[in-house]
Parts: structure tokens; C-alpha cells; sequence
């Protein structure tokens, strides 16, 4: 689905993504960790088409990445939703800037808040949610464009444990029952064990990757107690921990 040849983007003379290559399958889910600083987000929006390659290829579904890819979603950190709109006026705003009816758009957002279980919220303002709503929120959003893949930039970072768990619960089932690829940054090295396919492995200071994983048993809800999980995010934790 995504072929990534050498990319390399840059601020202006600083590297911040340096020679990546990678390729991620149809319908899975990849895992971006590394230390901050590492280029996780400038790698993401690098797919997202919002920051421009000094040099190299990013290709989804065999066409090179623009801006504004109609089947893209995006979930920004910290949620990115307007404060001084609604829940149901923040979920219609991907669809709204397109030119679909109005009936389309209630139809589509009414299911999709309905899935997410947030339908009774639609008048509440971004203040009156907790951090899960909010971010039951900004998956709406995202997912109303219907897209074939789902960029997330650290998703769940400001959630509780338990909340954390239920929400990878939730986007795991959706990219099942939708079939899209999911590819988000973490600095949680047990969501990657967990909701990653493939596991990318950035180098603490070169905008590297450093290694890759193939995870067999992501997204087994019995996988989280599992011996072996553990053993996997040691491996993990490992490999981010030695220095080249
Ligand atoms: N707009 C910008 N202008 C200049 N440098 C930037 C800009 N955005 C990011 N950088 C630098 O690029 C490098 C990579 O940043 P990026 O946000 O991609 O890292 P990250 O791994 O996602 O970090 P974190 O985990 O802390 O969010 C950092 O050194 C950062 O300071």
C-alpha cells in the first residue's frame, strides 16, 4: 500500500528524516517508536503530504503522495479538535469541505458517532469531554472520509491505562471491520507491541530507521497477557536502548 524509497525531509538545513525506506502492507498496521526528537511525526506527515520531501519517493497505492489525499485520515496530536465547535460540527468537517450533501454527511456521521458510541455528546463543546471522548472525537472525524488509511500521531499518549487499552481496542476492530491501514506514532512501547504489525524502530538522534520487527501476534487481545508480549517489548526497549 505505502512504498517509502530514501525519503529524506528536511527543516531547513537540518535533517530530520534521513534515507528512510520502507514499504507497509494493505490492511495492516504499523507501529512508528523511537526517542523524541527521533522524526516520528516529520516521517507521518511526511505521508500525510503536509511536509514536502527534500529528496526520495512516497508512494500510497501507487501514486506519489500529495496534499489533501482524499483517503487519507489524519489524527493529529492532542486530538485537534476546535474548541468553539460542537462534537457533531468537529466530526462533519473532513466531509464538509467536500462537495457531498448535507443529507449524505448526517447519514455518515450519525453511524459513525453511533459506532463510536458518542451520538449523546453531539451538542457538548471539546471542554465538556473527557480525554477519551475527545479522542472518540477525532477518530470520527477521520474516519468519516472513509479513508483506506489512517495516520495517527500519538493517539493515545494522554489517556489513562484503561482508557488507553479500550480505545486500542476499538481502532484495532475498526481497521478490522474497514479494512484500512493504520500507521501511528508512539512513544509507548507496549501500544506498538500491541496494535503493530510491523514495529519501526527509530535511532535515537538520525532520523533513521534503526530496525524493523514483525509482530505475528498483534492486536490478540489475549496477546497483552501473554508471556511472550512481554518478551517483545523487552526486545523492543532493547534495541531502543543500544547506542550505535
Ligand atoms: N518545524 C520545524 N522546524 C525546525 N525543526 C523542526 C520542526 N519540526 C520538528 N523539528 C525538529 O525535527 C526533529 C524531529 O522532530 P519530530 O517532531 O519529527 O520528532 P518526534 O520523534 O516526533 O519527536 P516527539 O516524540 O518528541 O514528538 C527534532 O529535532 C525537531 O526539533
Amino acid at each position: 500500500m505505502i512504498q517509502i524509497k530514501d525519503l529524506e525531509i528536511k527543516y531547513g538545513s537540518f535533517t530530520a528524516v534521513n534515507k528512510i525506506s520502507l514499504n507497509i502492507k494493505e490492511n495492516s498496521s504499523c507501529a512508528i517508536i523511537g526517542p523524541s526528537g527521533c522524526g516520528k511525526s516529520t516521517l507521518l506527515y511526511g505521508l500525510a503530504g503536509i511536509v514536502k520531501p527534500a529528496s526520495g519517493d512516497i508512494f500510497i497505492r501507487e501514486q506519489p503522495v500529495k496534499e489533501n489525499r482524499r483517503k487519507t485520515g489524519l489524527i493529529l496530536q492532542n486530538y485537534g479538535l476546535f474548541p468553539w465547535k460542537t462534537v457533531w460540527e468537529n466530526a462533519i468537517l473532513g466531509l464538509k469541505i467536500r462537495s457531498i450533501s448535507m443529507e449524505e454527511i448526517d447519514n455518515t456521521v450519525t453511524t459513525i458517532l453511533q459506532e463510536l458510541d458518542i451520538l449523546e455528546l453531539k451538542d457538548k463543546f471539546p471542554v465538556q469531554l473527557s480525554g477519551g471522548q475527545k479522542q472518540r472525537v477525532a477518530i470520527a472525524r477521520a474516519l468519516s472520509i472513509q479513508p483506506d488509511l489512517l495516520l495517527m500521531d500519538e493517539p493515545f499518549s494522554a489517556l489513562d491505562a484503561i482508557t488507553r487499552e479500550a480505545l486500542q481496542n476499538l481502532v484495532l476492530s475498526l481497521q478490522q471491520q474497514k479494512k484500512m491501514s493504520i500507521v501511528f506514532v508512539t512513544h509507548n512501547i507496549e501500544e506498538a507491541v500491541f496494535l503493530g504489525q510491523q514495529i519501526v524502530i527509530m535511532d535515537k538522534t538520525e532520523g533513521s530507521i534503526k530496525h524493523i520487527i514483525e509482530n505475528k501476534n498483534f492486536g490478540d487481545r489475549n496477546f497483552r497477557f501473554d508471556e511472550g508480549f512481554f518478551q517483545l517489548c523487552m526486545e523492543v526497549r532493547r534495541i531502543m536502548e543500544v547506542s550505535d
